[in-house]
Order: structure tokens, then sequence, then C-alpha cells
């Protein structure tokens, strides 16, 4: 069997080790997500969803335990390499769209695949085909004050798509849409990331959305358990 995509074993984390008021977040977590497989995390507020995935994503490191992505034990790597992993195989969603404000929507599908090597032309083709695929292909041209934020959330996706990452972190992709809106918005981010066959680990405080997905593991006091 090929290596999984993301491997935690034996994670833990504290913030504010040195001070009187010391807080333990996690507390020995282990997870593998193979190759095309996408897993739901629900957990409490204040639980340490957003932390798991900043340790997964590499923009934050551990106190002890491993990350491995597509193989590579990334722990003890350089800034550099881990810089490099980071760009070229994860892709980030946040509850907020964080576009920039003063490029168009084509255009913020199009600079990280700039920044990656990718020829313009190639970037904008690639750009204009995600965006038709996630139903916003009209709104290219838009910057993100003009577009609804469902669209925004959209472009969002695409964005984070649009280097081909082998795994994507989504921490509450939906949670700040209205109910109706959230659905259609997680269906299109749903239908891009099958299409694509990447992995996913998906942040997600709704239940309905989180049984949608491959597997969901809640995080509680520290530590992962499958329900
Ligand atoms: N830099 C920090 N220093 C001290 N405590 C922190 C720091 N960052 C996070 N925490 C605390 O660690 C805990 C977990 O934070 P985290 O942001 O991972 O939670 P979360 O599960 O994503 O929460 P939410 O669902 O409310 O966004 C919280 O109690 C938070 O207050």
């Amino acid at each position: 069997m090929s290596d999984p995509v993301l491997a935690l074993n034996g994670i833990t984390k504290t913030y504010a080790k040195d001070t009187a008021n010391p807080v333990t977040v996690l507390q020995g977590v282990d997870l593998s997500i193979a190759a095309g497989e996408v897993v739901a995390l629900v957990a409490p507020s204040g639980a340490g969803k957003s932390t798991l995935l900043h340790m997964a994503g590499l923009l934050d490191t551990p106190d002890g335990g491993t990350v491995t992505l597509n193989g590579q034990e990334m722990t003890g790597e350089s800034d550099r390499r881990r810089t490099r992993a980071r760009r070229e195989d994860v892709g980030f969603i946040y509850q907020f769209h964080h576009l920039l404000p003063e490029f168009t929507a084509l255009e913020n599908v199009v600079l990280p695949q700039l920044a990656n090597g990718v020829s313009k032309a190639q970037a904008q083709t690639r750009a204009a085909d995600l965006l038709a695929r996630v139903g916003v292909g009209e709104r290219a041209d838009h910057r993100p004050a003009a577009l609804s934020g469902g669209e925004q959330q959209r472009v969002a996706f695409c964005r984070a798509l649009a280097n081909e990452p082998r795994l994507l972190l989504a921490d509450e992709p939906t949670g700040n849409l209205d109910p109706g809106t959230s659905d259609q918005v997680f269906d299109a981010l749903m239908a891009l990331v099958r299409s694509t066959g990447m992995s996913a680990l998906i942040a997600t405080h709704n239940m309905e959305l989180a049984a949608r997905m491959d597997r969901v593991l809640r995080l509680e006091v520290g530590q992962l358990s499958a329900i």
C-alpha cells in the first residue's frame, strides 16, 4: 500500500509552557489519512482543532511527535524545506476567505501558481477552469468585494487547489455562511475535492456535513477518537 498522505504520530502541544498557566491542547494525537480519503474533524470550541490543522500543515511545530507528509518526516526539517512542502503539497481553506481585495477572483487563483513557477497562460487557464467548476466562472473578473459570501468562499477553494496539492486542510470552510448557502457551497467543495482525488481533513461543527465524509474523528481532551 502507498504511504499515507498525512501521518501524525504522538503529537503533543502545550501553549504558554513557561508561565503559571500552561494550556495543554494536544496530548498524543495519532492520525493517518490515505490518498483520496476525506476526513471530518469535529471538536468542541477551544479543543484544539486549529492547532491540529496548523501542525498538519507545517504552520506550527509540535512539542513532541512527528508529522509525515507523503512519506517524508517533516518535523525535524529546515524551515525552507517545510515551507516548500507546504507550498507544493498542502492547500488551506479558512472560515473567512482571505482573498486579496485588490485582485480579481481570477487573479487570486492565478497568483499562487505564478509563485510556484507556472506560466501565466497556464495559470490563467487552470484558474478559469477551477472557477467554472465551482460555479463562479461568470464572476472571474470581479474583485472579492463585489462577490457574495458564498462566491468568495468558492474562489478561496479554487485558490487552495490551484497548485494541485495532495492534501487539503480546511478550518470551518462554510462556517461563515448561512445554513442554505453553506450546504450548496459545501457541495461545490466536495465535488471539487472528489474530482481531484486529493486527501482532505475538514474541521466542522456541522454533524450533517461531517457525516458526508469518509470518516469522522472527534478531538476531545487532547486526543482523537473515531465516531
Ligand atoms: N498562542 C497561544 N497561547 C496560549 N493559548 C493558546 C494559544 N493559541 C491557542 N491557545 C489556546 O489553546 C486552545 C486551543 O486553541 P485552538 O485555536 O486550536 O482551538 P479550536 O478548537 O480551533 O477552537 P475554535 O473551534 O473555537 O476555533 C484554546 O483554549 C486556546 O485559547
